[in-house]
């Protein structure tokens, strides 16, 4: 048997989702550059489950659809009322509410094509409102039913603050959105392909998947950049901070990526859109600290910024709070897991892999007395 650690580079499914290929990433053969320079999210998951572009007919209902279904049963609410509220991060709040609303769905173990394509819609139209509700539940204020005339984007928006947002807000939401939709084989994708290659629910993938972002060695990494552009707090200490961090084999967070070699094709997007936030807030100096962080992690290491560096400052400008900013990519990634989930299910086996034992051999059991 031959071990590869993290299963790099090994090659664990076929898929005709998006690619990776000489770091250009494309979702069902359109380069991410084109779709999130002219792309609805709405149109984005559709494309990402049904393998075209909707037509003007098909769009319009499917964002009918996806309005339709938005709002999250009031038990999900009063629950997260319960919670031990200024303890629990939204990642968390946000993997055990998805879980739950399995149990409010009478579809859940129905595994027919149609079942699952109503689930899928259910689940991507609730998540965003699961994350802002928890959001406004912990500030003591009532959650915000989603309207059904406002864009996926623009209802994130308003249901997280209460307030119609700005075009420019909007149009910034919605990119990222796009930027983030699906990714190949990342580990929470992967993660949900494996749960529910056992034939399990969608619901139990999802969840699975949310676990797997959570961690700051993928989603999670969006808010640990803000935290440490926020510890370093001026373009000066930029310099200091990474030799630091160098030398002590720190990681930084939002730079190097497990495929990408020369650069994730998603920052120079998100790079370019903290800037013109910045400027509009006054508060340029997150985006002057990233492109200085940029320039010295780059040189020095040689290691590029991943998806997750200039959103930090890209969400942080759109006044969301940080620890936000993993259930947003979420909000996201709900459609490529989904797509992927559905994939799995159209052409399943059991996933399966070996492990390498390296551990003792040749015990013989002694009783605890005699241990
Ligand atoms: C949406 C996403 O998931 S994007 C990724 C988000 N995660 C992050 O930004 C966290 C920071 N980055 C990392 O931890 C890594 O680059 C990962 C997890 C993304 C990829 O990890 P891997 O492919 O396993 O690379 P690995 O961790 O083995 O790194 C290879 C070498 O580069 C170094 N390296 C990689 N990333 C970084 C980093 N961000 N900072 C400093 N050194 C790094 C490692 O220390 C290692 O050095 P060594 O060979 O001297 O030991
Ligand atoms: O692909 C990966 O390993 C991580 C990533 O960039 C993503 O999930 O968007």
């Amino acid at each position: 048997m031959t071990t590869t650690r993290g299963l790099e580079g090994v090659v664990a499914t076929t898929s005709s989702i998006s690619s990776i290929v000489n770091d250009v990433l494309t979702y069902r053969g359109y380069n991410i550059d084109d779709l999130a320079t002219n792309a609805s999210f709405e149109e984005v998951i559709y494309l990402l489950w049904n393998d075209k572009l909707p037509n003007k007919t098909e769009l319009d209902q499917f964002t009918a659809e996806l309005a339709v279904n938005a709002t999250i049963p009031k038990e999900i609410v009063d629950q997260m009322k319960a919670y031990p509220i200024d303890k629990v991060h939204p990642m968390a709040a946000l993997r055990t509410a998805v879980s739950t609303l399995a149990l409010y769905d009478e579809e859940a173990d129905d595994m027919s094509e149609e079942a699952n394509y109503r689930k899928a819609i259910r689940l991507q139209a609730k998540i965003p409102t699961v994350v802002t509700a928890f959001s406004r539940v912990r500030e003591g204020k009532d959650p915000v039913e989603p309207k059904k005339d406002l864009s996926f984007a623009a209802n994130f928006l308003y249901t997280l603050t209460g307030e119609i947002p700005e075009d420019v807000a909007v149009t910034a939401i919605n990119k990222a959105l796009v930027l983030h939709a699906d990714h190949e084989l990342n580990a929470s994708t992967f993660t949900a392909r494996v749960c529910v290659a056992t034939l399990s629910d969608m619901y139990s993938g999802v969840t699975a998947a949310i676990g797997a972002l959570k961690g700051p060695l993928h989603g999670g990494a969006n808010e640990r950049v803000m935290a440490m552009l926020s510890e370093i707090d001026s373009v000066d200490n930029v310099e200091p901070y990474l030799q630091n961090a160098f030398e002590n084999k720190e990681k930084i967070m939002g730079f190097g990526h497990r495929v990408y070699k020369t650069g994730d094709p998603r920052a120079k997007h998100l790079r370019e859109m903290s800037r013109k936030l910045t400027d509009l807030t006054g508060e340029t100096k997150w985006y002057e600290m990233s492109t200085k962080m940029e320039e010295v992690v780059t040189n020095e290491k040689g290691l590029p910024p991943n998806v997750d560096f200039y959103s930090a400052s890209v969400y942080h400008s759109l006044g969301i709070d940080h620890d936000l900013f993993t259930p947003l990519f979420a909000v996201s990634r709900v459609s490529g897991w989904i797509g992927h989930i559905l994939e799995q299910y159209s052409n399943n086996r059991l996933i399966r892999p070996r492990a390498e034992y390296v551990g003792s051999t040749n015990q013989t059991y002694v009783s605890v007395e005699n241990r």
